[in-house]
């Protein structure tokens, strides 16, 4: 289902102060993909995604999923057109005094849907989830994975066409996240299902996401897709985001000495770039002898996105030319320090 934000608002406003949680946000997320917003604390992702089914309400703009506008509903047309969409929870909202089982069938009652059709769904979407052998156990014999995975099935249960996820990994170890990222994916895949999830983990949205939007200080400052916004960051939160997942650049480790009066250059690429071995062709080609100083790939949902700091030790005509081979092949190279006997290489 489509999902379109226009210019949405939301003031909260208190005795003592007025906080804009979202300022003029627009967004539109595509029918079957995974959107990902991603920002650090207080940016306003919960108050975003808790708009998207009208949770909380906007003071200005609308919402439109698949071109009905939210705001105009009656609260039963509301409630109809909310059952298309589920939410998935960093605390996984589970009832502890309930079994599996019946997390999952007690919201499916008050649908209205049959004793029979109910125990269907529970064993179909536990069986999804790979929790069939839990069904009688209670959340507190769960772990935290295992718990999110009955949040998802008691989300799917209901058929959604979107899922909205709430930093549903943040609780959670790296290796459970990776397992639940996994989970959102098959998801995504099987059931076709369109899923708008925030976060503040770099990780989540290169692994999963199809497109991405950052947000700081209740605006989208930077979206576009996941290629888009690794190759060609243009604001400094999102390089941020993006150089959070690469070690410390080497250059703070080298003293001038080591860099031997050469540049210092960062090389970054995508896709398929990385696995030509670039810079085994260079120094075959020029008289230059690459000096890798760090460097790191990152694997993106479909592709692959890596960062190689080095100097190319030579002459600097030899050096501009290995520069223009390695920007020919679509490697981006960027200056990071200047060499003291040389001007700027790009
Ligand atoms: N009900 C509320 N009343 C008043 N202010 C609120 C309310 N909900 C959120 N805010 C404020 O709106 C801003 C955005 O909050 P929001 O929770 O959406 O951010 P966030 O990006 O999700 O952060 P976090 O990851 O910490 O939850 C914050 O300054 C917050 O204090």
């Amino acid at each position: 289902m489509l999902i379109q934000l226009h210019q949405v608002s939301k003031t909260f406003q208190s005795n003592i102060q007025q906080v804009e949680a979202l300022r003029e946000v627009s967004l539109k997320v595509n029918p079957g993909e995974i959107y990902g917003i991603i920002g650090h604390s207080g940016a306003g992702k919960s108050t975003l995604i808790r708009i998207v089914n009208l949770l909380e309400k906007p003071t200005s703009g609308h919402i439109d999923i698949n071109g009905v506008d939210l705001t105009r509903l009656s609260p039963k047309e509301l409630r109809e057109i909310r059952r298309s969409v589920g939410m998935i929870f960093q605390g996984f909202n589970l009832l502890k005094t309930a079994t599996v089982e019946e997390n999952i069938a007690l919201p499916l009652r008050l649908t209205g849907l049959s004793h029979q059709e109910i125990s269907q769904r529970v064993e179909k979407y536990l069986a999804v989830v790979g929790l069939t052998d839990k069904k009688q156990a209670y959340p507190a014999q769960l772990s935290g994975g295992q718990k999110q995975r009955v949040a998802i099935a008691r989300a799917l249960s209901h058929e959604p066409k979107i899922l909205l996820s709430d930093e549903a990994t943040s609780a959670l170890d790296p290796e459970t996240t990776e397992s639940i990222l996994d989970l959102l994916l098959s998801i995504n895949r099987e059931f076709g299902i369109t899923i708008l999830l925030i976060t503040h983990e770099m990780n989540v949205i290169q692994r999963i996401c199809d497109r991405v939007a950052v947000m700081e200080h209740g605006s989208i400052v930077e979206e576009g897709s996941l290629l888009e916004v690794f190759s060609d960051p243009r604001h400094p939160t999102t390089k941020k985001f993006i150089n959070s997942q690469f070690p410390q650049s080497a250059l703070s480790l080298l003293s001038v000495d080591e860099q031997d009066g050469q540049p210092v250059l960062e090389l970054s690429f995508v896709g398929a770039v990385t696995d030509q071995p670039i810079l085994a062709e260079v120094s075959k080609q020029f008289q230059v002898s690459p000096n890798i100083l760090s460097g790191n790939i990152v694997p993106l949902k479909n592709a692959h996105y890596g960062k190689l700091i080095v100097q190319l030790l030579g002459d600097r005509e030899e050096t501009a030319k290995a520069v223009a081979y390695i920007k020919s092949t679509g490697v981006k190279v960027e200056e990071l320090k200047g060499g003291e006997a040389h001007a700027s290489l790009l």
